[in-house]
């Protein structure tokens, strides 16, 4: 085995090592970047960007189904799947061509290919021909798919996230388990281009909602436009010569027996630290073989092992992956001098329609917190009047704020422009704003946000801070 020094090592060039290593860099140049597959990240090739391509056709042929609500006929509406899918991969393809120009430019010398595992330590195995001893090291491997034992009877029908991308063409039907984020996001998409789609849960969650009222209202939403059980009985799922055939309860029905093209697994996903030999690294494992850390710090223990992203499986969104990325590799460059670093507040959405937003402290989180003393303010986007014009008028959001303080807390939402309220609730928890406080910024007319005000009001006063909402208030013009 070859033998090799370096300050700082960094196991995976995605968005968390990337990040890291542009940290870790200000502290040295005796660093290595390593990864054991291609370069691009998770994100830009099979991860948000060509989910987000998938879903903006989508959105597209909905426009025209959805026109001649207002009068506008455009005829017949015909979707060319193969055309669909060829606009997802050119498009992903420019943005992993520009994240793979970003690692290419980093010095030949400080970038290594091949699998990583702990040998101790401070040593690292790349592959069977390197041995390279690290001061610090950074763990920034990603996930991967989860997909339960029984799924797998679905053979060569079986899809991931990945596979679905490079289909050549739509197929005609689509059996999605799990509605998660990536099964409702990728599920609804395929359904607005004309796929059958059946979604099948478990648990009864509905994608990340937590709140019972907006979970409920979300489940009867979707189920207009593609059956969706979230508490799904299958009793088989079977490869036959026509597809994938699924035997599940359907309510009244009784035992179905259902035929799809394909399956889709879309039942959560793993950390990739299992291929790690952690074991060897001295630090402290939990139940289920992940290391313990701190959030603020990213360190494992006292250890100079440090892990962000994905591969933490404490927040797997890709701003978090990016923020750890930094805080991870600034720590492992002034190790033993680790700092916190900044952890913003919580915000996730998912891009489905109506969107979902969730923001700050769940409604759980806030009853624990508050031990009970809080209040929730509502609004429903049925009749705000920029909802009802752009003819999006479902939704519901929920604010969540402390009595006595009047802090606003947390706050779900599933509806209209959520990516952008879910912003504009983020940015005033991470200020611990009060409802006042968000009450006192400029609200203009028409626009969705007027919705926002009516939930803050009806929070405002349920807190015994503001007056009673008056119906129709004249504030927010006609239908707000
Ligand atoms: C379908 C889908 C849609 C998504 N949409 C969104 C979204 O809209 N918004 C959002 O915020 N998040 C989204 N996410 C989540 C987001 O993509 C991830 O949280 C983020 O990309 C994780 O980045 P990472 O750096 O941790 O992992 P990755 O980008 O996966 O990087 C990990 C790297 O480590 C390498 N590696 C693994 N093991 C080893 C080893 N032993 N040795 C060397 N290298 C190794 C891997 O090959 C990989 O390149 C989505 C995810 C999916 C699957
Ligand atoms: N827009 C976004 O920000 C976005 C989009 C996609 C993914 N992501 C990230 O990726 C992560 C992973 O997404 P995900 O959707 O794979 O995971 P998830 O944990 O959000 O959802 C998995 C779902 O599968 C269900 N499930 C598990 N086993 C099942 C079974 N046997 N049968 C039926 N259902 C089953 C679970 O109950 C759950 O509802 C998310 O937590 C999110 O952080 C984010």
């Amino acid at each position: 085995m070859n033998k090799q020094q370096v300050d700082i090592a960094i196991i995976g060039a995605g968005t968390a090592g990337m990040t890291a290593y542009f940290a870790a860099r200000k502290h040295t140049d005796r660093i290595a970047l390593i990864e054991s597959d291609r370069y691009g990240t998770m994100c830009a090739r099979v991860g948000c960007m060509p989910s987000k391509l998938l879903i903006a056709a989508a959105e597209a042929a909905h426009g025209l189904k959805t026109a001649p609500m207002f009068g506008v006929s455009p005829g017949e509406v015909r979707v060319d799947g193969r055309a669909v899918m060829a606009r997802v991969r050119q498009e992903r393809d420019r943005f992993v061509a520009s994240v793979v120009e970003t690692v290419e430019s980093f010095p030949q010398t400080q970038r290594l290919m091949g699998p990583a595992r702990f040998l101790d330590r401070n040593r690292l195995a790349i592959g069977d021909d390197l041995e390279l001893e690290a001061r610090r090291i950074v763990i920034a491997t990603g996930s991967r798919p989860h997909i339960p034992s029984f799924l797998q009877a679905a053979g060569d029908r079986l899809m991931v996230n990945d596979d679905l991308f490079e289909l050549e063409d739509l197929p005609e039907s689509v059996a999605v388990f799990g509605p998660g984020v990536i099964g409702l996001e990728l599920g609804q998409a395929l359904s607005r281009l004309g796929v059958r789609v059946r979604m099948f849960g478990r648990s009864g969650a509905v994608g990340p909602i937590r709140d019972p009222q907006i979970s409920q209202y979300a489940l009867e939403t979707f189920n207009r436009e593609f059956a969706l059980d979230p508490a799904a009985e299958v009793s088989s799922v079977r490869r036959t010569e026509k597809g994938v055939e699924v035997c599940f309860r359907n309510g009244d029905r009784g035992e179905v027996t259902e035929t799809f093209d394909y399956l889709l697994a879309a039942t959560g996903r793993r950390p990739n630290v299992d291929g790690l030999a952690l074991d060897k690294a001295g630090i402290a494992l939990d139940d289920h073989g992940l290391p313990l850390f701190d959030r603020f710090t990213l360190q494992c223990g006292d250890s100079p092992i440090f892990i962000a992203g994905d591969a933490n499986n404490d927040l797997p969104l890709l701003h978090e992956a990016a923020d750890e990325g930094r805080i991870a590799g600034d720590n492992a460059g002034r190790y033993p001098d680790v700092r916190s670093g900044l952890r913003r507040t919580p915000l996730a959405v998912a891009f489905t329609d109506p969107q979902i937003a969730t923001v700050g402290l769940t409604i759980d989180q806030v009853d624990e917190q508050c031990r009970g003393c809080f209040a929730v303010g509502q609004v429903s986007f049925e009749n705000q009047g920029r909802s009802r014009v752009m003819g999006r008028n479902r939704g519901l959001l929920r604010v969540y704020g402390e009595q006595g303080t009047g802090l606003f807390l947390g706050a779900e939402m599933f509806g209209p422009a959520a990516e952008h309220i879910g912003h504009l609730l983020a940015w005033a928890a991470q200020k611990r704003m009060t409802v006042s406080d968000m009450l006192d910024m400029p609200f203009y007319h028409p626009v969705v946000e007027e919705g926002l005000r009516s939930a803050l009001k009806d929070l405002n006063h349920k807190l015994h801070i503001g007056p009673e909402v008056v119906k129709n208030c004249m504030d927010c013009g006609p239908g707000a």
